[in-house]
């Protein structure tokens, strides 16, 4: 929350930075002034367009879990700070949606919604992704569908949502504005999913297997100079492990491994046969075939941490400090064969950030 009013060290800070980075901005002096009587008069100040998606840029350049930080100065940013409302909201997430998949072309984009201000909610979404599948727990214990969205499935429930029952039904976005959460569908057109099939194994396509082609992380909340941006929903494109070596491979997820190894037929008499790292592999590279072969983007993880070790050297050119997290930026397969494992990286917390939002915060 902002009781406290604008931490006017940040905002400073900020506006500093913005000047520094971007010479045509102007001299900085009056700007400062402006913001500081801002402050004084209203407990908070408004970023300007060129602050705003600047920041928003830095913000993900500062993301040390991040490993796809290369093309941060082409993060699109929609400034939708005036949209406050459920309806307003939803609209401007299809709209999202809709610009961002460009029909498998992804586009790097983030739409920041109205900020916390003195004495007004934010609105904030519920959902952790725009798009995810819903999870079904039944009276045995088991799941239907993805384990890890049985409690905001549940929220839709107790809305009055109510699914089909499949293993991959698209949740509605859980919209809390003013204090009231409700529901809104996204509609099909907008949701694009990639069927999974395998390059040599005709049996997988089989297995019904599906993964929508945008993520889109909708809790987390944006802060610039100051100012806390609880609903400013981000997308890039997927690296295939998350799909083939976390969500449909974690046992507490869709804990494929062992169905994939059957039909491979292997040996799953003990671990060391190493059978569930044989799955693993024929499962990520029937998620980057079956991207590619539809046209949607994805990267494989020897590409990306490539990639990422060329953003460090440039930023080091830069004179900045590239803040990273290890246990986040290296791959969950196959992680020593990837450049980024072999060094060390400061994980120090820089702002502006993108930033976990507490429960209890708006
Ligand atoms: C363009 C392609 C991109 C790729 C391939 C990529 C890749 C990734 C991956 C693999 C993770 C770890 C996720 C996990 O293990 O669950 C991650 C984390 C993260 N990424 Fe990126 N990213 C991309 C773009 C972006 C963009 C556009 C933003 C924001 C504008 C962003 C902000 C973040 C943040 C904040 C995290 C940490 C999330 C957390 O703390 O839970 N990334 N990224
Ligand atoms: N490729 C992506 N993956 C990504 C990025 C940030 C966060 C997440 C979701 N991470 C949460 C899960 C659940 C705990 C560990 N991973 C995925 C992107 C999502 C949005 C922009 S890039």
């Amino acid at each position: 929350g902002c009781e406290e009013g604008i931490d006017r060290g940040e905002a400073e800070d900020f506006i500093r930075l913005y000047h520094a980075e971007n010479p045509s901005a102007g001299s900085v002096k009056p700007r400062l002034r402006e913001v500081a009587r801002e402050i004084s008069q209203t407990g908070t100040y408004t970023h300007t367009p060129g602050e705003l998606a600047f920041g928003a840029r830095v913000a993900w350049r500062n993301s040390n879990k991040c490993i796809g930080r290369l093309y941060w100065k082409s993060l699109r940013v929609r400034d939708r700070r005036h949209v406050d409302t459920a309806d307003g909201v939803a609209e401007e997430c299809v709209e999202h949606l809709r610009v961002a998949t460009n029909k498998g072309k992804i586009r790097p984009t983030v739409t920041v919604f109205a900020p916390d201000r003195p004495g007004e909610q934010a609105p904030v979404i519920w959902n952790d992704q725009l798009i995810r599948y819903a999870g079904y727990r039944r009276p045995d214990g088991s799941v239907v569908g993805d384990p890890a969205n049985v409690e905001v499935t549940e929220a839709a429930v107790r809305l009055g949502w109510r699914g089909r029952g499949t293993r991959f039904d698209v949740l509605p976005l859980i919209i809390e504005a003013k204090g009231t959460p409700a529901l809104r569908g996204l509609p099909a057109e907008v949701v694009l999913e990639v069927p999974l099939r395998h390059p040599s194994f005709r049996w997988f396509a089989d297995l019904g297997l599906k993964w929508h082609a945008v993520p889109v992380i909708s809790n987390m909340c944006l802060e610039i100079g100051g100012i806390r941006y609880p609903c400013a929903p981000f997308n890039g494109w997927y690296m295939g492990t998350e799909i083939g070596a976390r969500n449909l491979a974690d046992a507490d997820r869709y804990d494929q491994l062992a169905v994939v190894a059957e039909r491979l037929g292997l040996d799953m008499s003990h671990d060391r046969t190493l059978w569930r790292d044989q799955a693993l592999v024929e499962l990520n590279v029937a998620v980057l075939h079956s991207f590619e072969e539809d046209g949607v983007a994805v990267t494989d993880h020897h590409t990306e941490a490539r990639r990422f070790m060329l953003h460090l050297e440039k930023e080091e050119r830069s004179g900045r400090v590239c803040p990273a997290d290890w246990s986040w930026i290296v791959p969950p397969l196959s992680g020593a064969a990837t450049p980024v494992f072999h060094r060390y990286y400061d994980d120090v917390e820089l702002t502006p950030a993108f930033v976990r939002r507490d429960r209890n915060q708006s």
